[in-house]
């Protein structure tokens, strides 16, 4: 045996409960973040490196993690960007054909600590019952009061810019460069899956920094934009916010994903609030209400856009709905090009029931290019 598998670790939550577990050696610093949990079987690595999740102590609720360990071409970013893991059973032998690394080794070359044998039903009970909150992982489990301490100074996750720390520093392009379709994907912490839905359907792409402007995704003559998914608050993404009024107001076919359709519910005029507990899973079930049909979809949001007001708005239609809590899962704009969704279509890690949504993203792409 590598490690004394037997190192005690404790999770201290910001109302006071303490949860404990192991882990295979002490951590070099705490780890601090809003505790949140995914329900997926599967995806684990597609997860831990959603940009997303960036700021986050990630809780699996599938019992078995690591067991078919890694595969480099699956990562939806460049790193891991979860805060800490927390998990029933870490698996150190894992086993699948495709597999070219452990979670294990892919974790440590992270410096990303896990902390396991935790009761993580539960856990998640609790956080379900008392709603988001954040939470330190450590190994220092004499100094329970130090813990308190150093929690009571992180900031919350509401109101927090975090699209900064994960999107790209330089523009780049991928795709064909003799495309019609010209996507410019402003990028508030794209996920990989994302770039690939577009390439895969033929589509020269441009990822800009999240704080580019409309006039500079303009300069480059896109035929549609992209507002990508996310890490964080909405809210104080003004610039973002601005991009998206520009495109509904200049009539730029515009699709955007979770954090980018809370964006473009802000540039409504749409208020965004913090959820009691995220969605975050591969099962679940939207209605799409144009045709009545449902699909199983992949999610992963803390936030979401007020009901009411989305209602209440002459401009806005909701295009789909949450079957579990009857919340807005997607809108577009009146005759504007110009849709949203809470969810990811682009899957990685869940179901492709909604990949039809980058259909109708390219489909109101040509129809716009033809008209022009
Ligand atoms: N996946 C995302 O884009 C998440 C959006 C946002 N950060 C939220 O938690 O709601």
């Amino acid at each position: 045996m590598k490690y004394n598998l037997k190192t005690p670790a404790v999770i201290l939550l910001a109302d006071g409960t303490l949860f404990h577990g192991k882990t295979t050696k002490p951590f070099d610093s705490n780890r601090l973040g809003e505790i949140c949990f995914n329900t997926g079987m599967t995806g684990y690595q597609e997860i831990f490196t959603d940009p997303s999740y960036f700021g986050q102590i990630m809780v699996t609720t599938n019992a078995h993690i690591g067991n078919y360990g890694v595969n480099s071409d699956e990562s939806e970013s460049d790193s891991v960007k979860i805060s800490g893991l927390i998990c029933k059973n870490f698996s150190f032998t894992p086993s699948r054909v495709n597999s070219d690394m452990s979670l294990e080794k892919f974790l440590e070359d992270a410096h990303l600590p896990v902390i396991f044998d935790v009761d993580t039903r539960a856990l998640v009970s609790h956080i379900r019952q008392h709603g988001a909150m954040n939470a330190v992982m450590s190994t220092d489990t004499n100094n329970i009061d130090d813990l308190k301490e150093e929690l009571s100074n992180h900031p919350s996750m509401k109101g927090l810019e975090l699209a900064s720390k994960v999107s790209t520093k330089e523009p780049y392009t991928l795709g064909d460069k003799l495309s019609d379709h010209k996507v410019a994907v402003l990028d508030l912490g794209t996920k990989k899956n994302i770039l690939r839905r577009l390439t895969d359907r033929g589509a020269f792409i441009k990822v800009f920094p999240y704080n580019s402007s409309f006039e500079d995704l303009m300069e480059w003559n896109p035929t549609g934009i992209l507002i990508s998914n996310g890490p964080g608050d909405p809210e104080p993404l003004t610039s973002a916010i601005e991009v998206a009024k520009k495109c509904i107001q200049n009539e730029v076919p515009t699709f955007g994903i979770c954090l980018g359709h809370q964006i473009i519910a802000l540039a409504m005029d749409i208020p965004t609030l913090k959820m009691h507990n995220g969605h975050r899973g591969i099962n679940h079930p939207i209605q799409n209400l144009k045709t009545g049909k449902s699909e199983i979809t992949s999610q992963n949001h803390g936030f979401t856009i007020d009901k009411d007001s989305t209602v209440n708005n002459s401009q806005v239609e909701i295009s789909h709905i949450h079957l579990n809590d009857d919340s807005v899962a997607g809108i577009n704009i009146k005759n504007k090009p110009c849709f949203s969704v809470q969810y990811h279509p682009e899957a990685g890690p869940g179901p492709n029931d909604a990949t039809y949504l980058f259909d109708d993203f390219f489909d109101m792409m040509s129809k716009l290019k033809v008209e022009a």
